[in-house]
């Protein structure tokens, strides 16, 4: 391998779309020996690769130092055996929730070097979070390229078990819906208080991306940061003691959200 891993992408959608941008823009990858592999490829993404001149369904031949599977879980056991002459050679990266590295053997004709990473949807502009676990058979430099890969997508965290990529998944990997769903209810309680459509979206949203950017910069922790905006006896206090309340309703909701994604993750395995 040169300092750069070629990568053979199997599917270019939302993740692995985000994954390849990141690459593409920080030159993490040996693009004249890296290739997609994408049947359903959208047109974005097929103008990105022409583009960049990234070989774009190419035949499946060996000879890439990682294969990247970014295809739905339930879609695995049909789509990846074609790739299994490309896994016999390559370090296999799979970000697909749930399927376990013996799974993933399986249907890519017993691959053995296989890791797993839980990324996120911010991978798209580098600011995502990437889970990693990779199997014994993955060297240091293994994990190195593994690592270089996504961090391409932004920060990364190894865990030591795989049970605990589920865990990413349900905490990081689907993290990204609950603000999202948090924005969205923001905005049609600003809308039935009496705000106009439009500027209800505009206030929820620019409020997340701002409390989004100003904790990846502070050093205070959530709970210190969430105290400087609460008066004592003021607004946030009432809106708090609803969303707390006795039975603290949302960190029970939230504990119980998390745990079914985790849940979720662990019927995907097979
Ligand atoms: N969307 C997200 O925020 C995250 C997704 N993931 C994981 O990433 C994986 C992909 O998810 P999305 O990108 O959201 O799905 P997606 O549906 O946007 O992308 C899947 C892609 O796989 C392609 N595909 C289907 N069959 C194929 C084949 N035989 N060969 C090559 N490509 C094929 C499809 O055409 C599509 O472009 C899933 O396993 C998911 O668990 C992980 C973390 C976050
Ligand atoms: O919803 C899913 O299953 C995937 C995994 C994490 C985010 N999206």
């Amino acid at each position: 391998m040169t300092d750069k891993p070629s990568v053979a992408l199997v599917g270019a959608g939302s993740m692995g779309g985000a994954l390849l941008r990141g690459w593409l823009e920080t030159g993490a990858i040996d693009i004249a020996h890296s290739a997609v592999f994408d049947p359903g490829i959208s047109a974005d993404m097929t103008v990105l690769c022409k583009s960049r001149e990234l070989s774009l369904n190419p035949e499946i031949e060996t000879g890439y130092d990682v294969l990247v599977v970014a295809v739905k879980p339930q879609m695995a056991a049909k789509a990846l055996p074609q790739y299994a002459a490309i896994a016999k050679d390559a370090i296999v990266v799979s970000v697909m929730a749930g399927k376990s590295t013996n799974n993933i053997s399986a249907a890519l004709g017993g691959a053995v070097r296989i890791a797993r990473a839980m990324p996120n949807l911010p991978a798209a502009i580098g600011k995502g979070i990437s889970g990693l676990y990779a199997t014994e058979t993955i060297d240091a430099a293994g994990r190195d390229v593994v690592e270089h890969l996504l961090r391409a997508a932004g920060k990364v965290t190894w865990v030591e078990t795989e049970e605990a990529i589920d865990f990413v998944t349900a905490v990081s990997g689907s993290g990204p819906a609950y603000f999202f769903l948090l924005t969205e209810t923001l905005a049609d309680a600003g809308e039935a208080l009496g705000l106009d459509k439009q500027a209800a979206a505009v206030l929820a949203r620019a409020t997340l991306a701002g409390a989004g950017a100003l904790i990846d910069v502070e050093t205070r922790t959530p709970a210190e940061m969430r105290k400087a905006v609460t008066s004592p006896g003021g607004t946030t206090e009432a809106a708090l003691n609803i969303l707390e309340g006795d039975s603290h309703a949302l960190r029970a909701l939230v504990k119980d959200a998390v745990a079914a994604a985790a849940k979720r993750a662990k019927e995907l395995t097979n």
